[in-house]
């Protein structure tokens, strides 16, 4: 593999999965030797990434719900108000919303600066709702996130650049969904997965063909040229 090749921020829901969520086992044949450092860019809580470093047996650098938490060289720090989240969600059970998740919200157990809401839920009330307590509410295809404004995968990758003293520029995004534009913006070169929203279609540099994991792996194809 070319030692040149360059390091990496990637989304996992979308990007390294198949289209319910499942991890792509491919994904164990090209991270863990991946010659750059590569780092995960997730909505999910922070106990999946971090699991998900540690099966792949890479080094722990990854930024979890949607920027709120950013681990890089075993330092944590976290951004957003979970409280005010937390209360929209309340305001929203109140006036007859259902979070969507089952008796054991695994969810949002862990998720410390912000909350997930199933897609089945009334996406109208929500954003009523998250709009009167100045929360942002995003479609990731995957989740609604009732997150603070101003809190974003690409702040959080760039605090965690600081971190490793790394040039964001340096890096090569993929993605596939709104919550991956910010990182698109602050990369050197970034793609959105044939399957990609509309915003991130727009971010990116570049709209592959392939969906899902066959389209990460084809711009990890043309990086190790
Ligand atoms: O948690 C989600 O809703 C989506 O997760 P992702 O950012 O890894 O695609
Ligand atoms: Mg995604």
């Amino acid at each position: 593999m070319d030692s040149d090749a360059p390091p990496l921020v990637l989304d996992i829901d979308g990007t390294l999965t198949d289209d319910p969520g499942a991890l792509d086992p491919r994904a164990f044949d090209v991270l863990p030797e991946w010659p750059a450092p590569v780092v995960l860019a997730t909505g999910k809580a922070f106990p999946y990434p971090v699991s998900l470093c540690h099966y792949l047996g890479i080094d722990k650098n990854v930024v979890a719900e949607n920027g709120g938490v950013v681990l890089a060289d075993e330092t944590v720090t976290y951004t957003g108000d979970r409280e005010r989240a937390q209360a929209v969600a309340d305001e929203f059970v109140a006036r007859g919303g259902d979070l969507g998740w089952g008796a054991f919200d695994e969810t949002n157990y862990w998720r410390e600066t912000e909350i997930a809401v199933n897609r089945s839920a009334d996406e109208e009330l929500l954003r009523e709702v998250a709009t009167e307590f100045e929360m942002e509410v995003i479609d990731t295809g995957y989740a609604y996130h009732v997150k603070t404004p101003g809190v974003e995968k690409g702040v959080g990758f760039e605090r965690l650049c600081e971190t490793l003293s790394m040039d964001p520029t340096e890096f090569v995004a993929v993605g596939d969904s709104v919550n991956d534009a910010s990182t698109f913006g602050v990369v050197g070169r970034s793609f959105a997965v044939a399957n990609a929203d509309e915003a991130a279609t727009a971010a990116a540099d570049e709209v592959l063909t392939e969906s899902y994991m066959d389209g990460t792996l084809s711009v990890l194809e043309r990086l190790r040229e």
